[in-house]
């Protein structure tokens, strides 16, 4: 049954990216297997070549005295009739025909249309998120931070297309016009590189959906220069000419940039600009359960109301490793069978594993300390699930607790609500460091967290009075550099009953709501 809510962002998780290496491996020791056997193949020939030019050499310098030898007439007409025939043959015989059937047979590895799709909207989605200017994107510099990475001419043409394909005209304009000057140092072979004039032809169309008419007509009349006889250019120069005819009062002003979607609340979250009160403190939790007294916990609270807290070093390096590596292996690669990319909403959920809590030891080890650390009884609750996110991956603003009275709560999770009660709590472990992005961030409460290694969020979802708190919606920023893994438990609420009783809800009584903490 459908365990989260809302669904995740849906690009190929980073760890689920990792064998993509190797099949780019093995991808480019097949094409150098294939530049052997050509290189073999130009070997044999130009030294047959050598062999053969010196004879013909030797004939033509004296011809008649060279045939009136019949040694020499003979081979003459033998050569001709019979090797000849041979080269033919040898020249149709298709150089690496084993590399070829290689490709074939990987192909089905290789990511898909959709896949490409995802990333794009990846990379879109960390640009606007933390509003990156698109050179400085292109340049490797991120949110402020230089790295050692930069877009060739393929890859920015590919978002740019993307983005053009997705109707985003003005973002599209943005990428495509880092390209003219970038092309001309491109050491692509002809067959893989991209033409100037396409790139030159897409920017006329976006600047004529955006009616930059004399831009378009500008690009239009570089593209003719290059391809002068080409219909589709004629054409929509016809058209611009057209459009600019019909409706010359609808001529914006052209250096208006079209107001980037920048966004509030969720974008602004995710660039980090919340505060934190004063009145928050840290301390050692000794007394949740007894347990905790000879092992307490580094607490450290994030807000009173709605309450929340970070467990420092609740998991220790080696546990975090192998909850990934057991992941990992279990987490496929989220193939699509539908590659339309139409369709995209219908595919593919979270890159995730869910661990059975009876799994083994380490599991079971996790959710005693998930018991000391929350005090609730976790009989009922779900099992663990462990992510790893993609490129810009992230998920959209969401409340973990379901909203039992909309419409959509029907079937199996109505079976689940009346048997398990809601959710009532998660705990958000984080099992790795974040370099860049990455943030959970509560926007209705202020809160942001920025994952480390070994900490857990703890929080209410629901009030006293068993209703979900919308303070507590939440989402997670697109990671822009790192590998981000989480670990989330969501507790049940009925075997809570007696734990944190229901009681009417009264806003701002943070003594309350933080009834299981010490
Ligand atoms: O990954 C995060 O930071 C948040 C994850 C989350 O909200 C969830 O899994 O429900
Ligand atoms: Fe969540």
């Amino acid at each position: 049954f459908e365990k989260s809510p809302v669904e995740r962002s849906q690009s190929l998780s980073l760890v689920t990216m990792v064998p993509l290496l190797d099949i780019e491996r093995k991808l480019i020791d097949n094409l150098n297997n294939y530049a052997k056997a050509l290189e073999q193949k130009l070997q044999i020939i130009r030294s047959q070549i050598a062999v053969m030019r010196a004879e013909n050499e030797k004939g033509r310098r004296d011809p008649i005295s060279y045939l009136s030898n019949p040694l020499n007439g003979f081979s003459l007409i033998r050569r001709l009739h019979q090797d000849w025939f041979k080269w033919r043959k040898y020249l149709e015989q298709p150089v690496g025909i084993s590399q070829m059937r290689n490709l074939a047979l990987w192909q089905g590895e290789l990511p898909t249309k959709l896949d490409l799709w995802d990333a794009c909207t990846g990379i879109i989605r960390i640009q606007s998120t933390y509003n990156i200017g698109t050179s400085d994107f292109i340049n490797g510099k991120l949110d402020g931070k230089q790295y050692n990475a930069s877009m060739s001419s393929a890859d920015i043409f590919a978002v740019g297309e993307h983005l053009s394909k997705e109707n985003r005209s003005a973002k599209a304009v943005d990428w495509l016009q880092e390209m003219p000057h970038r092309l001309k140092k491109d050491l692509f072979p002809e067959h893989l590189a991209i033409k100037e004039v396409k790139v030159l032809k897409l920017l006329a169309e976006m600047h004529v959906n955006l009616k930059h008419f004399s831009k378009a007509l500008i690009l239009l009349d570089n593209c003719q220069q290059l391809k002068p006889h080409d219909a589709a250019l004629l054409r929509l120069r016809l058209k611009t000419m057209d459009f600019i005819a019909s409706q010359p009062k609808t001529i914006l002003p052209e250096n208006k940039q079209l107001k980037a979607s920048i966004g509030k609340g969720y974008k602004v979250s995710c660039r980090g600009n919340s505060e934190r009160s004063s009145r928050l403190h840290c301390f050692y939790n000794f007394t949740t359960t007894p347990f905790l007294r000879l092992a307490p916990l580094k607490t450290e609270q994030i807000g009173l109301d709605p309450y929340m807290v970070l467990y420092h070093e609740v998991l220790s390096k080696r546990e975090m490793s192998l909850l990934m590596s057991r992941a990992s292996r279990k987490m496929e690669v989220a193939r699509i069978y539908n590659t339309n990319p139409k369709n995209k909403n219908k595919v593919r959920t979270a890159k995730g594993h869910w661990f059975s809590k009876e799994n083994d030891e380490l599991t079971r080890r996790i959710d005693r300390r998930i018991q000391d650390m929350t005090g609730f009884d976790l009989t009922d609750s779900e099992e663990f699930q462990v992510i790893n996110y993609g490129i810009g991956g992230h998920y959209h603003t969401h409340s973990d607790y379901f909203d039992f009275a909309s419409a959509n709560y029907s079937g199996e999770r109505n079976r689940q609500a009346i048997f398990l009660g809601d959710r009532i709590a998660t705990v958000l472990f984080y099992l790795t460091d974040v370099e860049q992005g990455g943030a959970t961030i509560f926007r209705n409460a202020g809160y942001s967290i920025y994952p480390r290694a070994g900490t857990a969020i703890f929080w209410f979802n629901l009030n006293t009075d068993g209703n979900g708190d919308p303070r507590t919606q939440h989402a997670a920023c697109p990671v822009i550099v790192g590998s981000k893994w989480v670990m989330t438990e969501w507790i049940r609420e009925w075997k809570q009953i007696f734990i944190r009783p229901c009681l009417p809800h009264a806003t701002g009584t943070s003594s309350k709501l933080s009834r299981t903490k010490s």
